[in-house]
């Protein structure tokens, strides 16, 4: 992570853990909205207007909460006006790292080696971990925002004007029930696999493991229709899809979130097909770039070894 704009090398074994050993994420701190008219969003400072082009965004394929923007910039036909860089999916001993991975690439703006350097490009004495997702400005060279909540949620109305689309990912009417479950999802599911693979107590990998299932099961028995709330597509079925997507390949062998699969739920399962069957989503999951990038946290699986399977998930993404 970086301390006064400084690198401190060695980031891996320091993820930061509460007194019972929990496993706890760092809040984002980049928060500017960008809005058809360069009004200030909901968090932040105004001054960054839609405009085809001048905003790049920085993800890896690896991680769930970029991938949220990607899906939703796919979703609303952003793609020919944000273009997008791909991180290596192997997190390096100074972080990200650009280039050197097939479907990586290197840094189109700066050069830079390290996602840590766009950061300090951003802010100089820049304290706390060189995240993904980033959204840059091309324009003003400075950082939008770094938290993907923030970025799905822009990319569902700031860019109307320039691509008008009938998708709504945040619809009004639904507004209070998706803020509702949002939190749940977050907690239990998205960032609780986390919590349970980077717990260093057995009480908090317990409780996180506890977690994960019993939303597993809560969101089995409330898929009656295609999507979490009926027949219409929001943004928390992609927030709920990021993580089921790893799941069966990633999480439940390395962060031993092993009760039970995906494959075990139908309802999930078919939703999981059913999402990544919409135009373009597909092409935001890359399996190499996930299974290579979570069992190489050396913390987790020192030997670095990816497991060869399970099959059904390469069935899944050939469908
Ligand atoms: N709040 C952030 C969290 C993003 C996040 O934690 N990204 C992880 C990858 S999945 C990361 O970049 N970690 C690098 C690090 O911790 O040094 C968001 O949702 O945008």
């Amino acid at each position: 992570m970086l301390v006064d704009g400084k690198w401190i090398e060695n980031w891996q074994p320091v993820q930061k853990a509460d007194e019972k050993g929990r496993f706890v994420r760092q809040v984002s701190s980049f928060r500017n909205w960008v809005t058809p008219d360069g009004s200030a969003g909901p968090t932040g400072e105004g001054g960054f207007e839609a405009e085809p082009g001048r905003y790049r965004l920085y993800v890896a394929l690896i991680c769930p909460w970029a991938s949220r923007t990607l899906i939703a910039r796919k979703l609303k036909g952003l793609d020919k006006v944000i273009p997008v860089t791909v991180v290596n999916p192997v997190i390096s001993a100074q972080g990200w790292q650009f280039g050197g991975y097939d479907g990586a690439q290197d840094d189109p703006l700066f050069g830079a080696r390290y996602m840590h350097e766009i950061y300090t490009r951003a802010e100089p004495h820049f304290t706390g971990r060189a995240t993904v997702p980033v959204l840059w400005d091309m324009t003003r060279n400075v950082m939008v925002n770094n938290e993907s909540a923030d970025i799905l949620r822009m990319f569902d109305t700031a860019f109307e004007g320039l691509v008008p689309s009938d998708l709504r990912l945040y619809p009004t009417d639904l507004a209070a029930e998706i803020d509702t479950l949002n939190p749940v999802i977050y907690d239990k599911l998205n960032n609780g696999v986390y919590k349970a693979g980077f717990a260093s107590s057995q009480e908090a990998y317990d409780e996180a493991v506890a977690g994960v299932f019993d939303t597993l099961d809560m969101l089995e028995g409330r898929l009656t229709g295609d999507y979490l709330f009926g027949n219409r597509l929001t943004e928390t079925d992609i927030r709920t899809f990021v993580t089921l997507i790893r799941f069966d390949a990633a999480y439940h062998g390395l962060f031993k979130t092993n009760l039970r699969q995906i494959a075990d739920y139908p309802r999930l399962s078919a939703f999981q097909q059913r999402i990544l069957d919409l135009p373009g989503v597909r092409e935001t999951v890359n399996m190499d770039h996930i299974t290579r990038g979570y069992y190489s946290i050396k913390a987790l699986n020192p030997t670095g070894i990816r497991p060869v399977g399970p099959a059904h998930v390469a069935r899944a993404l050939a469908r």
